[in-house]
């Protein structure tokens, strides 16, 4: 039974080179304050900047109302499996998982530093990625290498935007006026960084990222699966380091590394212009997600609903319909025209045929931080 508290939270998300920031009165539908900050280096001073600017008196938040402060932190590893209330030891835990997330865990923790500074008297919560595929069955979670190994050293299938994949696929089963139990749902979260979900029953029973958010899609800059024998090969045949492979693999691949763009709407432009490579990289974008699908759909034993979601997700018509065509033997058909356009608002895109439902909903990861950390301290 889940039960709804209110409050007031300013939550953080303190990504792998932004910041995004709600203040959420979970009375209210719309946050109280949200924004952006964009190329950020240094979290600490850019939570301290958001923090002051929200402190002035015409931004329209109340800072002493705050219930709680929400923290997305990417990588809970095996310590964390529900939201957390923060205190010097879960801080300190929360910085040595960064060797298994080193694109967030570091951002995350100076950002929970700031703002812990900032406001000493009021209880911070850490919401994880991680933690709605604590549910991974075994089998899942596993891979084929000696589990004392593996046990030792950590390495197992985390998954991660777990908050946004459980919260479209609550709303998606909400939608669709059904009981999430009685639902298999695939949810694809596609941002900058990009993951599929097998849900089933209302728990993730398979994801596509792995022990770091490398594995899986294609993506921005990262690569997404790929054969780990590059690695070997790079290394004895190009003379590459691991901390060179390592960079190349998670910031220089992906579309970045095909194409020069690492932002969707920059690969569209470009094939506008005729670029052949940036044809490519949207073939082997689209390619993925439809293997991720295909295989889900095993997994699951059926299928009732596809849920786009994120950045690409959202707006991008082109990839929502390359990535589902030729599905219609398997029940999938996108109707092209309620398919067209960004959508701002969750919205049904498939054939009124069609077996299985295709949703479009927009993610709202800084709302449900919010719901979670304020339930947490409730
Ligand atoms: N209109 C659009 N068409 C296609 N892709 C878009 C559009 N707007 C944003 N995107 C894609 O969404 C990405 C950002 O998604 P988002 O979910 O905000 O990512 P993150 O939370 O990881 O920063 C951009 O890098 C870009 O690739
Ligand atoms: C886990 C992850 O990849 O997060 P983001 O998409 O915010 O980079
Ligand atoms: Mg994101």
């Amino acid at each position: 039974m889940s039960v709804n508290y209110n409050g007031i939270a300013l939550v953080l998300n303190c990504g792998s080179s932004s910041i995004k920031y709600q203040v959420v009165d979970t009375t209210q539908e719309a946050p109280l304050a949200s924004g952006l900050v964009e190329r950020v280096t240094d979290h600490n001073e850019g939570v301290r900047a958001i923090i002051e600017s929200l402190s002035a008196p015409d931004s329209g938040v109340d800072l002493d109302a705050l219930t709680v402060v929400g923290h997305r932190v990417v990588q809970g590893g095996a310590e964390f499996s529900a939201p957390t209330v923060i205190d010097d030891s879960v801080e300190d835990a929360i910085a040595k998982l960064a060797v298994l997330a080193p694109l967030h865990n570091p951002g995350h923790v100076a950002g929970i530093s700031a703002a812990r500074a900032a406001f000493p008297h009021i209880p911070h919560v850490a919401v994880f990625d991680t933690a709605f595929h604590a549910t991974l069955p075994e089998a899942a979670y596993s891979y084929a290498i000696d589990p004392h190994l593996a046990r030792e050293h950590g390495i197992r299938r985390y998954g991660f935007h777990g908050t946004s994949h459980g919260y479209v696929s609550r709303e998606c089963a909400e939608l669709m006026g059904r009981d999430p139990k009685e639902l298999r749902i695939i949810t694809l979260h596609l941002g900058n960084g990009a993951s599929a979900d097998a849900i089933k029953g209302g728990v993730a029973i398979d994801t596509s990222m792995g022990l770091t958010p490398l594995d899986g899609l294609v993506m921005g800059s990262r690569t997404g699966a790929i054969d780990p024998a590059v690695v070997f090969h790079l290394h004895r045949a190009a003379g590459l380091d691991i901390d060179e492979i390592d960079n190349l693999f998670n910031k220089r691949s992906g579309l970045l590394g095909l194409t020069g763009y690492s932002d969707m709407r920059d690969v569209h432009k470009a094939i506008e212009e005729g670029s052949h490579e940036a044809r490519v990289a949207l073939d082997i974008y689209c390619r993925r997600i439809k293997g991720y699908v295909g295989q889900y759909m095993a997994q699951l034993g059926g299928l009732d609903a596809i849920v786009f979601t994120a950045g690409v997700g959202e707006n991008d018509d082109i990839v929502r319909l390359q990535s589902l065509a030729g599905l219609e033997e398997f029940g999938i058909e996108v109707d092209p025209e309620l398919n067209a356009g960004r959508k701002k608002a969750a919205t049904l895109i498939s054939t009124e045929s069609s077996r299985v439902q295709v949703w479009v909903i927009p993610t709202n990861e800084e709302r449900e931080i919010a719901v979670q950390s304020i339930a947490a301290v409730s």
